[in-house]
């Protein structure tokens, strides 16, 4: 049995069943979005995204990926339209990636992988009073899914990257200020929506998917630099405990449709 899960043969996506039984649910994420199949749906509304710099606090490494921690004390940094109903309030922006360039999103299109994937999560703070109540309920989260294109440097992802210094083992963090995730969503907002879940154990259902069509640049060597963060807090065998790589497999679709906002 494992004790701590992870993304290595021991511990990773193939046995995560065994401590976490959603893992074999019927709303898992993530999925591979088949264009054809998706349904334009006229009814979806624009993406309305208003955060504030201010609400940046904190960037994390959680032994998993790296965090980014915004105050989510109130609705100073939302998103609404798209699929939801109400307001739903920014909590953290993390990123999935891979041992290569090759692959590492989360979400594929039409089977193909992108390098990277960008999640930005909020919660449902008209119906919830916290992430961790919303994070147990259907409606809970919305998560917005961003893929990563390698090509030119991404000048805002090397002001995260400017922080892996101080946040190279598991637990480290630092101040991460001043700081408006817009910067990070590509010129179209066109997407596709689907519910589903969180990418990690322990895997709730509660995800609200919204995956951006367009995807945003990343370098080379600004995604090598995401490997060299480490998944545990020594340092002691610096080649076995790099974080490679941290994407789950695309999940069954079940009984789920995908819709999209674009023809
Ligand atoms: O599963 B994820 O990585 O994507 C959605 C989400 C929300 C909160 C934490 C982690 C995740
Ligand atoms: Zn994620």
């Amino acid at each position: 049995m494992m004790h701590q899960w992870g993304y290595e043969d021991h511990n990773g996506p193939e046995v995560w069943h065994d401590l976490f039984p959603l893992a074999n649910g019927d709303r898992q994420s993530p999925i591979n979005i088949i264009t054809r199949d998706a349904i334009y749906d006229p009814s979806l509304q624009p993406l309305q995204v208003n955060y504030d710099h201010d609400s940046a606090k904190v960037v994390i490494n959680t032994g998993h990926t790296f965090t980014m921690e915004f105050d989510d004390g109130d609705d100073t940094s939302v998103l609404r339209g798209g699929p939801f109903i109400g307001s739903y309030r920014l909590r953290q922006f993390h990123f999935h990636w891979g041992s290569s360039d090759g692959h590492g999103s989360e979400h594929k299109v039409d089977g193909m992988d992108y390098a990277a994937e960008l999640h930005i999560v909020h919660w449902n703070s008209e119906k919830f009073s916290s992430f961790v109540e919303a994070a147990c309920a259907p409606d809970g989260l919305a998560v917005l899914g961003v893929f990563l294109k390698i090509g030119e440097p991404n000048r805002y992802i090397e002001r995260i990257t400017d922080t892996f210094g101080a946040i190279r083992s598991k637990g480290k963090q630092s101040p991460f200020t001043n700081f408006d995730p817009s910067c990070l969503l590509p010129a179209s907002m066109d997407f596709w929506t689907y519910p589903g879940s969180l990418t990690v154990p322990p895997l709730l259902e509660s995800v609200t998917w919204v995956v951006l069509k367009e995807p945003i640049s990343i370098s080379h060597e600004q995604l090598a630099r995401f490997r060299s963060l480490l998944f545990t807090k020594d340092t002691a065998e610096i080649e076995a405990c790099c974080m490679k790589s941290n994407h789950r497999p695309v999940q069954p679709l079940k009984n789920r449709k995908v819709r999209a906002s674009f023809l």
